[in-house]
């Protein structure tokens, strides 16, 4: 016998078959107009992080997408800005449909797309391409946190900007995963706020790996990468306090030398104003915001982007059925409401001008 029946799926209650991704990308399908934006997205923002581009990358949106209509409207108003800021800013939504949590707890649209215990992946796939395809047909460039490694195999060609989030930032599954992907990859650094795990991947993910995936029909592959050389380090602060000062900043690029990242981490690093650098208080997170802008206006090196958490309305809630819930409110980390976070942008933007007048 090949298999012994009794030694496997001792802890297995039940295997669902989910179509393979060509399934999914011939049913919500990246039009021209869309495949455009994510190459050019892509290009943008690789020249912003290689510092051909004096841009500032801005990545903004909630913190985790729970519903398709409020998700649409939010992107209808950051489209607005964006059309209006895109000289001074790169401008990238937050389309985050995979929830890291420290313990249990709702792990994002994929896995619980109705937030009812269901767990209904294959209805929460389709769910996240209708809304990344949505988000890109209002011209906006997408980002997103990869999470389970299957899952870019269903969304990739829809993805400007990857994050490998806090809690998986040393792992090999998620830096081999780095190396093959088409667009820009951002590490955060660990939850205790040490930076050399992640300034370790950057390297480390430029390279190529061979790993086990899975292709579009759902077969299982050996995946051989050529290694992405756009892989840069995002400060998110730490459970001990905020690392976007000026000093932790540049201690972060000293550990990216130290671990000899190249590419972007040659030029500086992205900084989250959300999760460790603000406690995850929103008014806070909207005060780091500025001071980033004034440090940018004054002309400091190293800083190519800002992440934001912000939504249609301010704060947070608990995650429970969409009929119950507050309509427009993160169901996970707080966000910065979305008037507050329109004066940002052009805050953001104000402190690019100046600095380009001053050079
Ligand atoms: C979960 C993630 O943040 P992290 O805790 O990985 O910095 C995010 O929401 O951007
Ligand atoms: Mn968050």
């Amino acid at each position: 016998r090949a298999v012994f029946p009794e030694t496997v799926d001792v802890n297995i209650r039940q295997l669902d078959p989910i179509p393979a991704p060509r399934a999914f990308l011939r049913e919500l399908p990246l039009t021209e107009e869309m495949s455009d934006l994510v190459l050019r997205s892509r290009q943008e923002i690789r020249d912003v992080l290689h510092g051909r581009d004096d841009r500032l990358l801005v990545i903004v949106g909630p913190c985790s997408i729970h519903d398709p209509k409020a998700a649409r409207e939010y992107a209808e108003r950051l489209a607005a800005v964006n059309r209006e800021l895109n000289d001074r800013l790169v401008i990238v939504m937050r389309t985050y449909f995979e929830k890291p949590r420290t313990t249990i707890g709702w792990k994002g649209l994929i896995n619980d797309p109705d937030l009812d215990g269901r767990f209904n992946i294959r209805k929460g796939m389709w769910l996240a391409r209708k809304v990344l395809t949505d988000v890109l047909s209002l011209g906006l460039p997408t980002a997103i946190e990869w999470l389970d490694p299957i899952t870019p195999q269903y969304l990739c060609d829809l993805i400007c900007w990857g994050a490998i989030g806090a809690r998986n930032t040393e792992s090999q599954v998620h830096r081999e995963l780095a190396s093959g992907l088409s667009m820009p990859i951002g590490f955060k650094n660990s939850t205790d706020g040490s930076i050399k795990a992640a300034a370790d991947s950057c390297y480390t993910s430029a390279f190529e790996h061979h790993f086990l995936s899975i292709n579009l029909d759902g077969r299982v592959i050996s995946a051989e990468t050529k290694g992405n050389p756009d892989c840069h380090l995002v400060l998110r602060g730490s459970s001990h306090g905020p690392n976007y000062d000026p000093e932790s900043v540049a201690a972060a690029l000293e550990a990216l030398k130290a671990s000899k990242a190249s590419g972007p981490s040659e030029h500086g690093l992205v900084i989250d104003a959300a999760h460790g650098n603000c406690g995850k208080d929103e008014n806070r997170e909207a005060e780091v915001v500025e001071e980033i802008a004034a440090r940018i206006a004054g002309g400091e090196q190293g800083i190519l982007g800002v992440m934001m958490e912000s939504f249609l309305k301010g704060g947070h809630q608990k995650p429970a059925p969409l009929d119950q819930l507050v309509y427009g409110q993160s169901i996970t980390d707080a966000c910065v409401p979305w008037e507050r976070t329109e004066q940002l942008l052009h805050t953001l933007a104000g402190a690019v001008a100046t600095r380009r007048s001053a050079r």
